[in-house]
């Protein structure tokens, strides 16, 4: 699989069945308004009671939490959270400050939407209070597949770390 740029055309070209559009996204982000402070503090408890003690590390910084929509139709090709393929070299580059990515997720109720990771061979349809943390690199490279029916969102936050573990949490 190999992932492409993100300066890709909003164009559809494929059935809503499959990860071969070209549009980078179809998501809505979730305007959080006064909910904003109290997202970020359990993010940032999230991190510290679970990120910090599993990988050995500690948070340096945060980034404000997104909370994204899918609706009927909205996916999110593969990517990695904090490198970008470099299309001359062929080679991932490391352009966003970003050590851990976590995806806490908050519905039941809809049918595709599945968080695919095709490096790994591995994916999962995410359920309602699901948290899931992995490296933010190239080597978590991960998309989710068109939703079918209904709405999934998922709150989704980036931190980076203290100390020279920072650029490659080990897995
Ligand atoms: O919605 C998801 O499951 C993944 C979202 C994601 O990968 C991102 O926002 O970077
Ligand atoms: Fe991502």
């Amino acid at each position: 699989m190999v992932a492409e740029s993100h300066a890709q055309p909003a164009r559809v070209v494929a059935g809503d069945n499959d990860l071969r559009k070209t549009a980078w996204r179809e998501t809505e982000l979730v305007e959080q308004g006064a909910y904003a402070d109290e997202v970020l503090n359990l993010v940032r408890r999230i991190y510290r009671d679970y990120a910090e003690p599993f990988y050995h590390c500690r948070l340096r910084s945060l980034e404000s939490p997104h909370i994204l929509r899918y609706s009927s139709g909205s996916y999110y090709r593969p990517h990695a959270d904090s490198d970008q393929l470099n299309p001359d070299t062929g080679r991932w580059e490391k352009t966003l400050d970003r050590d851990l990515s976590l995806l806490l997720y908050l519905d039941e109720d809809y049918e595709g939407g599945e968080l695919v990771f095709p490096n790994l061979d591995f994916e999962i349809r995410p359920c309602a209070g699901m948290l899931l943390m992995f490296p933010s690199d190239f080597r978590y490279l991960h998309g989710v597949r068109p939703v079918s029916r209904g709405q999934r969102h998922a709150v989704v936050s980036w931190c980076a770390l203290q100390g020279p573990r920072k650029q490659r949490v080990a897995s």
